[in-house]
């Protein structure tokens, strides 16, 4: 899969594709039937699939204080839309001056004259272009005039449910993941690499790999029993993501005991899946009674993770 990072990089050889224009946060099993439907089209017409996505985020701009925790960063979207098949991703970065162009210079400079579409797939309510004035009617008189044609996905729904982020990060925040598993067709993960902390966690028997969230914002806070992957195997473990208000913390961090390993994890990449919520963090009043605690969690985590 080819990724095109940032409008500047589009070349003349990029005319010419089936496109669809999304979030796809999570790449959930609601969007894997878009981008199938993507993909057998662009086969059918011998064109690329090609994905739009937006970088940063729309809200993560206009409402950074209230933009939705992410499912996946753009790393784990681009290897699950190249898993699929798609043959482009093209990564668009999103601003005030970006957003703030027509929505007609949007359809006709950027999809009509730059990527030569020629079959668009977006949901009826996708609304684009300054002051949100593009809408799904537009697309289809514009694709009239301009040689494209226009489809809308409809809603994938499971158990009579309508399959969306929103209801994926629910399951998360409540630690439902074998409902996020269903929704997502996979198990919900967090990746990083590991890096140094305040090497505190050895001098209480619970050394701690510790990952950085990427921009301090994620679906799942507090203590889980997880299963952890180094390496091609997996372990088990106790994780807390969270800010450690007991050391006076700042940035999330994911931290994980793993159970029966002892060794140097240092720069390896981790992949931790949680299983069950176990609870919220919270401030302890003294490092001591904290020790107790993540005790009472691992003993907590093993018993979860045989059930
Ligand atoms: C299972 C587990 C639960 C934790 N729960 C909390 C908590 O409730 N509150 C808190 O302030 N820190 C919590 N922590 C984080 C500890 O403060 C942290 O692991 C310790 O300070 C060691 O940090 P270091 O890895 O940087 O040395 C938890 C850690 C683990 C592994
Ligand atoms: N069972 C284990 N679980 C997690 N990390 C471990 C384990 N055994 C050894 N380690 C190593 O110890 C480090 C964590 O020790 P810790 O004292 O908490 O230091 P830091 O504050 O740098 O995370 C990990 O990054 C890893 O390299």
């Amino acid at each position: 899969m080819e990724l095109i990072r940032g409008l500047h990089n589009i070349r003349p050889h990029h005319q010419g594709c089936v496109l669809t224009i999304g979030k796809f946060d999570g790449v959930h099993r609601g969007h894997q039937a878009v981008l199938s439907n993507v993909i057998r089209k662009a086969r059918e017409m011998a064109l690329p699939a090609t994905v739009m996505v937006f970088e940063p985020q729309p809200e993560e701009v206009f409402n950074p204080e209230h933009a939705p925790a992410r499912i996946s960063v753009l790393r784990d979207k681009y290897e699950m839309l190249r898993a699929l098949g798609v043959d482009r991703l093209l990564c668009v970065r999103f601003n005030r001056q970006f957003a703030s162009q027509s929505a007609q210079s949007f359809v006709h400079d950027l999809l009509v004259e730059r990527l030569g579409v020629k079959f668009l797939v977006v949901g009826d309510d996708f609304r684009f272009g300054k002051g949100r004035q593009g809408d799904f009617n537009m697309l289809l008189e514009a694709g009239k005039r301009d040689g494209f044609a226009v489809a809308s996905t409809r809603s994938f729904r499971m158990h009579n449910c309508r399959i969306s982020s929103t209801a994926i990060r629910e399951a998360l925040d409540v630690g439902d993941f074998a409902l996020a598993e269903e929704m997502l067709g996979r198990p919900f993960a967090v990746r990083g690499k590991v890096v140094h902390g305040d090497k505190k966690g050895r001098t209480i028997g619970f050394p701690t790999a510790n990952v950085f969230m990427n921009r301090c914002n994620t679906p799942v806070h507090g203590v889980f029993a997880v299963r952890v992957g180094v390496n091609k195997q997996m372990y088990q473990g106790v994780a807390n993501v969270g800010s450690r208000p007991t050391v006076s913390g700042s940035r999330t961090l994911l931290e994980v005991h793993l159970f029966d390993f002892n060794g140097s994890l240092y720069g390896q990449p981790i992949v931790v899946y949680p299983v069950a919520k176990l609870r919220d963090e919270k401030k302890f009043a003294s490092f001591e009674a904290l020790k107790e605690q993540i005790q009472l969690d691992a003993d907590a985590a093993r018993i979860a993770l045989t059930i």
